[in-house]
């Protein structure tokens, strides 16, 4: 079983002291309750507040990605609060960064809102981008406030990254004979997500004591639903990877299948996954397993969408897996890579090829 990592649940909220909505209020003080929150850093020659930002990329090419997330499509205002959504947009961008061996520089920030949305929200939302991002050690750089129609919200993050010389890590390296490993959870996202889909709710403990005292099931359950709201990925892993030799590498944002079968069809091979590594790892005795069983749990961990975790491919020698030591910064290994199919399968679990996973369009 993977260690399960954490960072502080409920960093402060500030936005409940501001319940008018954002039509009484103009952009300026919007900005105004947004900026003394946002750290800046060595890199940030010009942050917030003039036309643009000027940022140093010492290695002279940005790595660029942008993520958007809506209200009723990405987030339940009942499920999640507004430093959540935040955090988790922060994770998103940020992982994506990662996963191209790159080190993220800055992030731009979009909030596109029905006028009748709380400053509060709008305030934690920025404070849950800019305590995520300062825990990372990225500054916010800018962004852009801009309204939109009867019931819509709508956050989007664009950030930056700089590989620091190092060759960016592509989806399509990945060769015949590399191994398949996992940096992070697997399906725990995706099953706080079953589990708020099927109404549930995390347990407000009244005191730590008490929920040190509560039952397993009641902790694991409370578990996947946190790692839903606020997925975290390790981000310097990524760099790390790319400089130990990974050969190609994705964030797991739409499910381990959708996007290992990424690399496999990239690169023109398959990815071989192994049911008995995947359990032994992710499956038993995890929150997963205790919250929704083995079954639900082996779902979870082959399709759920969000987790942020890295997957990469490394030449089988490659002693960042090989020779491993610290269970903090484990790379699991879940399979290797093979020849493709005749039939085009690019991802099998023991050979059968398996798919899934989410997609925006088609659900
Ligand atoms: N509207 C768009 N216009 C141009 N490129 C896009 C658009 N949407 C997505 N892409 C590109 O397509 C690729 C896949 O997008 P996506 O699935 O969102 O990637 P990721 O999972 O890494 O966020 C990315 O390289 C992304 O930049
Ligand atoms: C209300 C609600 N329904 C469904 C989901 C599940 N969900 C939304 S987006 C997504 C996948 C990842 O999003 P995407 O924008 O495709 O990330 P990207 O691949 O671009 O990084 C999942 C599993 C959710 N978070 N909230
Ligand atoms: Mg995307």
């Amino acid at each position: 079983m993977r260690p399960t990592e954490g960072r502080p649940d409920r960093p402060k909220r500030r936005g409940a002291g501001w319940p008018q909505p954002l039509s009484e209020v103009d952009e300026e003080e919007v900005l105004r309750r947004i900026f003394p929150n946002l750290r800046t850093g060595p890199s940030v020659l010009i942050g917030p507040g003039d036309d643009a930002a000027v940022v140093i990329q010492p290695s002279g090419s940005v790595v660029a990605t942008t993520d958007t997330m809506v209200r009723g499509q990405d987030w339940h205002d009942e499920w999640s609060d507004a430093h959540d959504v935040g955090s988790k947009l922060v994770t998103q961008n940020l992982a994506d960064i990662a996963a191209m061996g790159a080190v993220a520089t800055g992030l731009l920030v979009t909030l596109a809102a029905d006028p009748q949305l709380p400053l509060g929200w709008a305030v934690d939302f920025a404070d849950g981008v800019a305590d995520t991002a300062a825990w990372d050690g990225v500054p916010v750089v800018g962004g852009d406030l801009s309204s939109a129609g009867a019931g819509t919200v709508m956050v989007s993050i664009t950030a930056l990254g700089d590989l620091q010389g190092r060759r960016p890590v592509l989806r399509s390296g990945a060769r015949v004979g590399d191994v398949v490993a996992v940096h992070g959870s697997l399906g725990e996202s995706g099953g706080g997500l079953e589990l708020y889909l099927a109404g549930e709710r995390p347990t407000r403990w009244a005191s730590v004591h008490e929920a040190l005292a509560a039952a397993e099931v009641d902790r694991a359950r409370d578990h996947l639903m946190w790692v839903h709201r606020t997925p975290t990925c390790s981000v310097s892993s990524g760099p790390l990877a790319a400089d130990r030799g990974a050969t190609a590498m994705i964030d797991l944002s739409d499910g381990l299948a959708r996007d290992a079968a990424r690399i496999g069809r990239a690169s023109g091979v398959c990815l071989q996954l192994s049911r008995s590594r995947l359990v032994a790892d992710f499956v038993e005795d995890t929150p997963l397993e205790m919250a929704l069983g083995a079954q639900r749990a082996l779902h979870h961990v082959l399709t759920g969408g969000e987790e942020h975790s890295l997957l990469a491919t490394f030449p089988a020698d490659c002693p960042l897996i090989t020779q491993q030591t610290d269970p903090d910064v484990h790379w699991w290994v879940i399979g290797e890579v093979v020849a493709a199919t005749p039939d085009g399968a690019h991802v099998t679990l023991d050979g059968e090829p398996v798919s899934g996973g989410w997609d925006h369009f088609s659900g």
